[in-house]
């Protein structure tokens, strides 16, 4: 007699849904992360002004022909940066620095694609747990805008007199990816595990991790406006800058804000400064977790960003005194996101894995 497996409980049903979707968001998160990494190498690579048109569907396909190839490369011979930066360097040059900016925008299309297709494949059968719809469409009006603000920064790099973006639109694209990212990490690590109230004992944990992991947006951000105003050209050493811990002429500009984005010597400083700060509150929280945590999961996602910190700040320091070659400079950006996605993994490890009252060990 053949046999038929029992239906499904219900419980049984939304476990596997939420996991499933969570996989997917995950993906997602993986794209988002080898985007970044590409952004990185475009900047580096100044590839970044090369095409001058927003085509969100025609510009899917790279130019198929010599005349394409030819009317391109003429619109970029129109802007500053070829003037200033490239004259000269033929059609051959443009096509070498073309190509990263085409992958970029394909692979943005490519996670817009398979965010929309997942999302309505997912709704389409019923299978989006309860409560996470508004938060997934957010996220796809997020990842649109993300579209938007990346033609806003490109766009600004055409200006007269430009030879690359505005640094402040530059943060706030790097910023944008950064918010889609979490979220993205987030609700992912919410449906795969459901959350619990960390208890007392470990909520000091948590409350130093919450720190590092707000300082550690503020060191990426800060990072944002040294690439953008490409300050990691200047001041190579460490820890010293020019001889001195704090550089001359940090307050150069005026009005005094102004320092904060658009002065090299104080961007830079105000970047080690924060990246310091995070270190210092990531050994910190990692002090906490060893004397307060049992052994397991949630002591181990802290001491694994403790462990990703220290690796982004040493490869902070090597991107700066070998001067920002694009493999450094790239594999420091890229690792910036992973280190992120470590703090949040840690956060929601501490919320969301109370542990046994018995096995917490108290200070
Ligand atoms: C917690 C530690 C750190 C984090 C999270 C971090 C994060 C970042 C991020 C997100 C960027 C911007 C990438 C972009 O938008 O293009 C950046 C750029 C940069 N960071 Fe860091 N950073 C850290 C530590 C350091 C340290 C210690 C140094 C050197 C003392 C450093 C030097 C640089 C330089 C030179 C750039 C510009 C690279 C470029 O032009 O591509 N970073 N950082």
């Amino acid at each position: 007699m053949p046999f038929d497996p029992p239906p499904p409980t219900r419980t049984a049903t939304l476990r596997r849904d939420s996991r499933a979707v969570a996989f997917w968001l995950l993906g997602v998160a993986g794209l988002v992360w080898i985007m970044v990494a590409i952004g990185g190498a475009t900047r580096l690579t100044g590839s970044g002004l090369s095409i001058m048109e927003w085509a969100p569907l025609s510009g899917t396909l790279p130019p198929l022909s010599e005349a394409e190839w030819q009317r391109l490369y003429d619109l970029y011979r129109t802007i500053p940066q070829y003037q200033l930066v490239n004259q000269g360097f033929g059609i051959e040059g443009f096509k070498q620095i073309f190509w990263l900016e085409w992958l970029h925008r394909l692979w943005g299309r490519l996670i817009g694609l398979a965010y929309a297709a997942g999302l309505a494949w997912f709704w389409l059968r019923g299978r989006i747990p309860a409560g996470s719809k508004p938060r997934l469409l957010g996220l796809l009006a997020l990842g649109g805008l993300q579209g938007a603000v990346g033609w806003y920064m490109v766009a600004s790099g055409f200006e007269a007199d430009r030879t690359a973006v505005a640094p402040y639109r530059l943060v706030i694209h790097l910023g944008l990816a950064l918010l889609i990212f979490s979220a993205l990490v987030w609700t992912a690590l919410g449906l795969l595990r459901p959350e619990g109230r960390a208890p007392a004992e470990a909520r000091p944990v948590r409350r130093m991790l919450k720190v590092a992991a707000w300082t550690l947006v503020g060191a990426m951000l800060a990072g944002g406006f040294v690439a953008g105003t490409r300050a990691g050209l200047s001041f190579n050493t460490f820890p010293l800058m020019d001889g001195q811990l704090v550089p001359d002429g940090y307050w150069l500009l005026s009005p005094a804000w102004t320092n904060l984005t658009a002065n090299i010597a104080a961007v830079q400083f105000n970047h080690r400064l924060l990246a310091s700060l995070t270190a210092l509150f990531a050994a910190g929280a990692v002090w906490a977790a060893l004397r307060r945590l049992p052994a397991g999961g949630a002591r181990r996602a802290v001491l694994g960003f403790g462990a990703a910190v220290a690796l982004q700040y040493a490869l902070g320091i090597a991107t700066l005194l070998y001067v920002v070659p694009v493999s450094l400079g790239t594999l420091h950006q890229a690792v910036a996101v992973l280190v992120l996605a470590a703090a949040l993994v840690a956060l929601h490890a501490l919320r969301a894995a109370p542990l046994p009252a018995s096995r917490v060990r108290t200070a």
